[in-house]
């Protein structure tokens, strides 16, 4: 995310009428279905549904799909935790674990601010299927960008 809006400050939840415009800042993560829920400095919260078009052998939900999840959810999270003065924020680390395949359902992933610095942002972000058994996990590290001068 690159761009500041005034959608959010930091200390505040997003208003519900205004996650699409948020999530409408990463074209990817909305071609690929995933759904904003809920979006606060303290957690963020978003689903992406199985889909056949989204898996890869064997019914399962392609990896990339969920770390896309993952990682449109925690940038989201990132951004609500910016410092003040910053421009913006992009990944430049992340790290997925897999507990286990999705075949049906919806993964749904919850993301929480692990370090709020002045140069990084880094988050953590919990994936789980309907049942509430974790998917898996994603730690990414979010550079906090200045403006531009
Ligand atoms: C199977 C295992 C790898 C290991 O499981 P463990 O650590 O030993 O844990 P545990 O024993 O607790 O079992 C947990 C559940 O697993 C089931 N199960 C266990 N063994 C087998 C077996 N031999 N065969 C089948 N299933 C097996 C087991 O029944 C249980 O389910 P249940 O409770 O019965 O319903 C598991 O961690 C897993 O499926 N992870 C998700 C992998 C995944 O979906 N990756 C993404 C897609 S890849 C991709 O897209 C590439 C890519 C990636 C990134 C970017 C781009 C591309």
């Amino acid at each position: 995310m690159t761009e500041k809006s005034s959608a959010a400050t930091p200390e505040g939840a997003v208003a519900e009428g205004e996650l699409t415009a948020l999530l409408g800042t990463m074209p990817y993560a909305v071609s690929l279905g995933v759904e904003l829920e809920a979006a606060s400095p303290a957690e963020t919260r978003g689903h992406l549904h199985w889909a056949p078009e989204r898996c890869t052998i064997g019914g399962a939900l392609h990896g990339g799909a969920l770390m896309s999840l993952a990682d449109a959810v925690g940038a989201v999270c990132a951004y609500l935790n910016l410092p003040p003065g910053a421009a913006g924020t992009t990944t430049v680390e992340s790290k997925t674990n897999f507990f286990r395949a999705l075949r049906e359902g919806t993964a749904r992933a919850v993301a929480r601010p692990l370090h709020t610095g002045r140069s990084f942002v880094v988050v953590q972000t919990d994936l789980y299927d309907d049942e509430g058994r974790r998917l898996g996990q994603t730690t990414q590290t979010q550079a906090v960008l200045l403006p531009r001068t």
